[in-house]
């Protein structure tokens, strides 16, 4: 019985699926419209590369730095012209079903946003069959702790993922900071095409590395998990979009919307995001796939990096007859 009256567990939509749909629905490459799959991931990995080389060769950069003691906690740090360490920080966790990808290509949004004068990091993690999600979780928060550590003057730090990595940086919403000795200075959270619910990628092929069970993944999904997020967030104005593609599929659809809209449970009144005192917006992007959305960041004119910018510097609306560009 679904008792919430908001979609509880019961009703899941995707449980009305067939295996075969299910599979398509968590493959984003099957949604491209301008080239084939196959091509649409070899585009996206050469870009990723490319933009990494070009990060590493043009930015001040420091590379590989340790955020623990396990080999894979590895952070790629890249600096503004700037010389002075109050800068505001994206952190971005790639993205990749927890099973491929790597902070060595994955810096696409680094040289546009280090010449507006942001210090991007590019965290590595544990990929499966190497690394769990619990590990992941726990090595996203890590890193976190480090920057923040690390550069206590910073003018805040935005967490931003794609995905996989989406899901990594919404599970930083729920986690309790204080086992970790300290809280990040955490002002925006930029949540790309993500998934929040994870059930529904057990029953399908994602799975096979990760291994997961259903309490695994019930314990990792932050969509469930709402009403441990701090009531109040440190930083009331601290805000979350929630943002996909317009050729996204619609289960990927699905998962943005529910996770923005509420928590859809039979056990427990519904929680919001907005609810909680977190500024939740929902927006989705003209145009693009589950990849383009992520490799125009390498374009200064993208849409999206013009999102992250507003949200990083423009954080008090100005009067409406301030210009909308960026540029001061
Ligand atoms: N095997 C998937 C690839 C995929 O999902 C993916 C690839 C690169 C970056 C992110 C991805 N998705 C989620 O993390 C596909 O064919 O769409």
């Amino acid at each position: 019985m679904d008792v919430s009256g908001a979609g509880g567990w019961d009703e899941a939509p995707w449980k009305k699926l067939c295996a075969e749909e299910l599979e398509k629905q968590y493959t984003p490459s099957k949604w491209t419209v301008r080239l084939g799959a196959e091509e649409t991931l070899k585009t996206f990995s050469q870009i990723g590369s490319q933009a990494t080389s070009k990060a590493r060769a043009t930015r001040r950069s420091q590379l590989h730095v340790p955020y623990g003691d396990g080999k894979g906690d590895k952070i790629d740090i890249y600096f503004p012209d700037v010389a002075s360490e109050a800068w505001p920080f994206l952190v971005f966790v790639h993205g990749g079903y927890w099973q491929y990808g790597s902070k060595d290509e994955s810096a696409f949004m680094v040289n546009p946003l280090t010449a507006q004068g942001v210090a991007v990091v590019v965290v590595a993690y544990d990929i499966a069959p190497k690394g769990t999600l619990d590990q992941m979780v726990d090595q996203v928060a890590r890193s976190t702790v480090f920057v923040q550590k690390r550069y206590p003057c910073n003018e805040g730090i935005y967490l931003c993922g794609h995905s996989a990595g989406a899901h990594l940086a919404a599970m930083m919403l729920l986690t309790n900071w204080t086992k970790h000795g300290v809280t990040p200075n955490l002002r925006g959270f930029l949540l790309i095409s993500g998934i929040y619910d994870l059930e529904p990628i057990v029953s399908t092929s994602v799975n096979a590395p990760l291994h997961m069970t259903l309490e695994g993944a019930r314990r990792n999904s932050p969509q469930w998990h709402l009403e441990a997020a701090p009531v109040k967030p440190a930083d009331p104005a601290c805000p979350v979009l929630v943002i996909v593609g317009q050729h996204d599929s619609p289960e990927f659809h699905r998962q943005s919307r529910e996770f923005y809209q509420r928590h859809a449970s039979s056990h427990f009144p519904a929680q919001t995001l907005c609810t909680r005192g977190w500024k939740a917006s929902f927006e989705e992007l003209h145009d693009v796939d589950h990849f383009e959305i992520i490799w125009n960041l390498t374009q200064e004119d993208d849409v999206l990096n013009q999102i992250i910018l507003k949200t990083i510097f423009q954080k008090d609306p100005q009067p409406s007859s301030t210009p909308e560009s960026l540029q001061s």
